[in-house]
């Protein structure tokens, strides 16, 4: 559970702290807050409690809130830390970005804007600390996301990591939207050299240019209308480790020409100063725009988009990757159970997952897992079928799973059956019933034979001659076992 501590000597403070992270989710999981009101309960409670995050007051009866800073700073440099201060009084926490602090707050406190940075700073440190795995290599103590595919495309992309993780270059990363391009921007950060530095993530595209300006290179006092003190950028403040320039592709040519200087020389200067700041952080960009064509159209900077492209990494669509697809249900069926505490859960039927299959997933993996998550808070069942997937999965498969008949169809039976004269009226409607009833069992239990021979109330054995019988096949299924 992601755990914040709050040092302030003001009670009101993590009360409201408590308010801003009300309903608040990082990593599937709520917030646990806990205070401390004096400096040394402070670096007590940070060494026990081991939090995530840290709101400290700059301003504590008989401790100087740069030492403890410094404190908090030296024990895990990767935890952000956010500095409270009174109105006017903001050097400090300057000084403190410098060294890498947060981000600081002005009081009194504005509760959207603290649940805001308590957010940013929370999911900020859940990248720093879930380790990447790749593939099946997870076992350590540590949380991990995994990288989940089998297919050649996959093992591509992890040799392309393993390949440049160590080498401290610059890297692209390419693919459509939610193919996983932060999870690879990450799985380099964890298998990189700067492991034990700060991660950092801006999506390029989520900031308007001129504050992503300063939030990347920060601004000086007075550099423009609303600077109405110095700003630390990203830049300086995560020097020494590594930045996920998330959307590089949608930003402006001066924005380019101020990050190809940085590639270049890791020198800037902050908006409206005359300083140069000299830095070194690792870049590691994503984009899903055709740079190549953006080059072309005058969009984009050859010269930049060469220096990103010295290594690149192309991560397929999933309607590409074969069958990662299944992979990535089963996986993303058994996290969901456990997180959604669906213990009852056993399932995709086998026409389901057939629908999954052939789905196109414009929205890849991201949309993989939305639809999967909404299947399973629909299904009224312990197995997911068709119509728990939304219509657009349902319609885009070239060949619709068969239906079976339902006993409806035992009236057109008879019918037919007294036009023709049959003799066999009697065997032919139990095998219809038969195979309605079989079929919609399987389904239920998703393909799981011995639960439908329990449910039947017959031998696996007579159930297997059944299904045989009958000429039922049944496709691959997929369980939500852990
Ligand atoms: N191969 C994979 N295995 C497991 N999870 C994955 C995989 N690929 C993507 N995901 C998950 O899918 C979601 C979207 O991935 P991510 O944010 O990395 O995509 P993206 O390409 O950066 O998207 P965007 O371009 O929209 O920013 C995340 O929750 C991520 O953990």
């Amino acid at each position: 559970m992601p755990r914040l501590l709050v040092i302030d000597d003001d009670r009101s403070v993590p009360l409201m702290v408590r308010r801003a992270v009300d309903g608040l989710q990082i990593g599937g999981e709520p917030v646990e807050v806990s205070a401390a009101l004096t400096a040394s309960d402070g670096l007590r409670l940070a060494s026990t409690e081991r939090p995530d995050v840290v709101l400290l007051d700059l301003v504590l009866p008989g401790a100087k809130g740069r030492d403890l800073f410094d404190s908090l700073h030296k024990e895990d440099p990767k935890r952000p830390v956010l500095f409270v201060t009174a109105g006017g009084t903001s050097d400090t926490a300057i000084e403190a970005m410098k060294q890498g602090a947060f981000d600081y707050l002005l009081k009194p406190l504005d509760l959207p804007k603290l649940r805001e940075l308590l957010t940013t700073a929370l999911e900020s440190r859940r990248l720093m600390s879930t380790k990447v795995g790749l593939s099946a290599q997870a076992g350590d103590s540590m949380p991990t996301d995994l990288f989940i595919g089998r297919t050649e495309s996959a093992v591509q992309v992890y040799k392309s990591i393993g390949l440049v993780a160590a080498q401290d270059v610059t890297v692209l990363v390419r693919g459509e939207s939610g193919t996983g391009k932060e999870l690879v921007a990450r799985a380099i950060y964890h298998h990189g050299k700067r492991q034990d530095k700060p991660f950092m993530a801006i999506n390029c595209a989520a900031i308007p240019d001129a504050l992503l300006e300063s939030e990347l290179f920060g601004h000086e006092k007075g550099a423009f209308t609303g600077a109405d003190r110095q700003r630390i950028g990203k830049f300086e403040q995560c020097s020494g480790g590594t930045i996920f320039l998330d959307e590089i592709g949608d930003t402006t040519l001066p924005m380019q020409a101020k990050m190809l200087r940085l590639l270049q020389e890791q020198r800037f200067e902050r908006v409206g100063g005359n300083v140069t700041i000299k830095t070194d952080v690792r870049v590691i960009a994503a984009t899903n725009r055709p740079l190549e064509a953006m080059v072309d159209s005058g969009e984009f900077r050859g010269d930049l988009f060469f220096r990103l492209n010295e290594f690149s990494i192309d991560i397929p669509p999933l309607r590409e990757r074969g069958d990662d697809v299944l992979l990535l249900v089963e996986f993303f069926l058994s996290r969901f159970k456990r997180e959604l505490g669906q213990t009852e859960l056993e399932g995709i039927a086998p026409e389901a997952v057939t629908y999954l299959r052939h789905y196109a997933w414009p929205g890849n993996v991201r949309e993989l897992q939305s639809v999967l998550r909404k299947a399973i808070l629909h299904s009224s069942g312990p197995v997911i079928v068709p119509k728990d997937l939304p219509a657009e999965v349902r319609g885009g498969t070239a060949e619709p799973p068969k239906e079976t008949g339902p006993p409806s169809d035992l009236r057109p039976l008879l019918e037919g059956a007294f036009a023709e004269n049959s003799d066999d009226i009697y065997a032919d409607s139990l095998e219809l019933m038969e195979r309605y009833v079989v079929t919609r069992i399987l389904d239920r239990t998703g393909g799981n034979q011995s639960r439908a021979a329990k449910m039947l109330g017959i031998t696996r054995g007579s159930l297997r001659n059944k299904i045989r019988g009958l000429g039922i096949t049944i496709e691959q299924v997929i369980g939500s076992d852990d």
